[in-house]
């Protein structure tokens, strides 16, 4: 392998008869008078005689072919590799033409690959075709995890791409972006698995229902347990928000993630709602004004002046007392809070409080947080700004040498469809306290992990702070473009982003100083929808089926004349399956058809049997 061609500090051409070259690959330049010079393979081609190398290639000059033969190719005879090479550090000079190149050993590039040890980083895949040069690394580097590639699972023989924790104090934030397919959703899961194995505490919105790590894939050896690992919480059936604890800001976010709040709804519930409210004092407080403004004043003193039980008339004193306190106060506005309060209700969410998901963080743990995304949208808002608040409140009182708040720890955070969090150009909830931890988290120690197919519909404060991405492949020109914009990819990556298979991602980091092409890891556990759709349909058919026969069998052998008291027996021993004498009829003629029955014609009709 050597250099040809006419070259700078920055770029070479590398030729080799032998060897065709990879993308991505690491080579070593030894420049005779700059010493060994680091570049990686940015383009490779390879020309034979059947296509032999011409000018007009697109990425050959006149000068590289002129070298080649002075340097005794033979350009119509020979098999000719050549890489377009970038220098990882820009040279002083122009590189040498002639000089020759070899694959690295391990300890030459060392500080180009890897930044981190085993127990220090998160191991998340293995850095695209650096199998020669992983030959010479350490013991304890070598076959870290698995990989799944063209249909063969095996232990990585590469390079593993760590991302150290230690630098998320100075690099905290981590974007993935990708489209459907491409990988994101395995990428966040590996994610997820590495904070567990590290007992990092850590949070994942789930909209999907698909963050569960009790389901482990079959046949991967040394794979960790992470049932104790995380926990899960469903909105309205574990956890929720205590209404006794809401602040003003914290209601008014709550209200307006189920609808967006009029200005004067804001400063209505700004008014009504009191200090000590419980859900029951303020949602009453709220329908009874909504009816006493429906009423008027003038009815509600005539209804008083009536007789009426001890009950109603408290009733009518309350709606008068209210009235006179809040006059301006316009019923439409009274009405659009309580419909918000009633929704927000009718989830759930005022019967339990966030007291779970501070306790599995406080144990390492990590909470995946489920519920429908408008739900979570609402949620979510209330829930982080509570835990960045105690995390903040015991960190300033650290800093300020009186430790009065209760010891809160450093936590991830890290959500799926992150474009809905924090949208861009429109607000949402949500958005607030998302944006102030990617200014500001750093500082306490909160970090996000925002995944999105739509990198251009995420809010550009957010995007513009996330300083590590990881990109998946990406088809639209529009995201393409923002991708570019906001990592240091390069146009060769660009271009090639639409066609990366799915689990291979470039990762930007400013840890690295460059784009990283990396295969993400074959996660230890399975999403609980990795079930193909039809193979879900036939398992849940045949499962159906399997239940129907037991419930048959004792009846067997079954006429259609009988149907209907074959029927009260089953719908009494399943009531849940409520049958009716068409779908019997038709399970029995399925069976028949599976094999599972025979049918034999009688004179008292069909007769079915086994
Ligand atoms: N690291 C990987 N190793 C092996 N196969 C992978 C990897 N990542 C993804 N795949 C394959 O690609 C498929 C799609 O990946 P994934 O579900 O992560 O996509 P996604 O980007 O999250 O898509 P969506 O946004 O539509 O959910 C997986 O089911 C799996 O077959």
């Amino acid at each position: 392998m050597q250099v040809v061609g006419l070259t700078t500090p920055q770029e070479i051409f590398v030729a080799s008869k032998e060897r065709k070259f990879r993308i991505n690959e690491i080579l070593v330049i030894d420049d005779p008078y700059q010493g060994p010079l680091i570049g990686e393979v940015v383009e490779a081609n390879s020309y034979n005689r059947f296509i032999p190398l011409s000018i007009n290639h697109d990425f050959i000059d006149a000068r590289v072919l002129e070298s080649l033969e002075r340097l005794g190719y033979s350009i119509s005879e020979d098999e000719i590799n050549i890489a377009r090479v970038k220098l990882m550090t820009e040279a002083s000079f122009p590189v040498t033409t002639g000089a020759k190149a070899h694959l690295p050993e391990f300890s030459e590039v060392r500080d180009f690959l890897v930044r981190s040890d085993a127990e220090g980083g998160l191991a998340l895949g293995e850095i695209k075709n650096t199998e020669e040069t992983a030959s010479t690394m350490d013991e304890n580097l070598k076959g870290l995890f698995y990989v799944y590639s063209r249909g063969e699972r095996y232990r990585t023989r590469n390079v593993p791409f760590l991302l150290d924790l230690k630098s998320f104090q100075q690099y905290p934030h981590i974007g993935i972006f990708g489209g459907s397919g491409s990988g994101k959703s395995y990428g966040l899961r590996v994610i997820m698995e590495e904070l567990m194995m590290k007992g990092i505490p850590s949070i994942i919105l789930d909209p999907h229902y698909e963050m569960d790590f009790s389901a482990m894939e079959e046949g991967l050896e040394g794979a960790p347990d992470f049932r104790g690992a995380f926990r899960k919480f469903q909105i309205g059936e574990d956890i929720g928000v205590e209404f006794l604890a809401l602040g003003k800001r914290d209601l008014l976010d709550l209200l307006s993630a189920v609808k967006p709040l009029t200005e004067a709804m804001s400063s209505a519930v700004e008014i009504l709602h009191r200090r000590g409210d419980t859900f029951i004092s303020f949602s009453s407080r709220l329908e009874l004004l909504a009816e006493a403004l429906e009423l008027g004043r003038i009815r509600i003193e005539k209804m008083l002046q009536q007789d009426l039980e001890p009950a109603e008339r408290e009733k009518y004193k309350k709606m008068k007392e209210l009235i006179e306190e809040y006059p301006n106060i316009p019923l439409v506005s009274v009405q659009g809070i309580a419909w918000r309060l009633r929704r927000l209700h009718a989830s759930g969410i005022f019967n339990y409080d966030i007291k779970p998901v501070k306790e599995a963080l406080l144990s390492g743990k990590l909470a995946v947080i489920q519920g429908p995304i408008w739900l979570l949208q609402v949620f979510s808002t209330y829930l982080l700004s509570n835990l960045y608040r105690a995390r903040r409140d015991y960190k300033d009182g650290e800093l300020r040498g009186q430790n009065t708040a209760d010891y809160f720890p450093p936590f991830v955070i890290a959500t799926d469809e992150a474009h809905n969090f924090a949208p861009k150009g429109r607000d949402a909830a949500s958005k607030g306290v998302i944006t102030e931890i990617a200014q500001e988290g750093r500082k306490y120690g909160v970090f996000l992990v925002l995944a999105t197919q739509r990198p251009t519909l995420l809010d550009e404060t957010v995007t513009a702070q996330l300083n590590t991405k990881i990109i998946f492949r990406t088809v639209r020109g529009h995201d393409i473009a923002t991708i570019t914009e906001e990592t240091d990819i390069g146009a060769e990556e660009a271009r090639r982003l639409p066609y990366l298979p799915s689990g291979d991602a470039f990762v930007s980091s400013p840890l690295f100083g460059r784009t990283v092409a990396i295969r993400v890891r074959y996660p230890y556990t399975r999403s609980p929808h990795t079930l193909n759709p039809f193979d879900e349909l036939k398992r849940y058919r045949v499962s159906a089926e399997e239940k129907l026969f037991g419930l048959l069998e004792p009846h067997l052998p079954v006429y259609d004349t009988n149907l209907l008291q074959v029927l009260q027996a089953i719908n009494t021993d399943a009531p849940e399956l409520k049958l009716e004498v068409k779908t019997l009829k038709e399970s029995l003629d399925n069976l028949v058809k599976s094999g599972r029955l025979k049918k034999t014609e009688t004179p008292f009709g069909a007769m079915y049997h086994s």
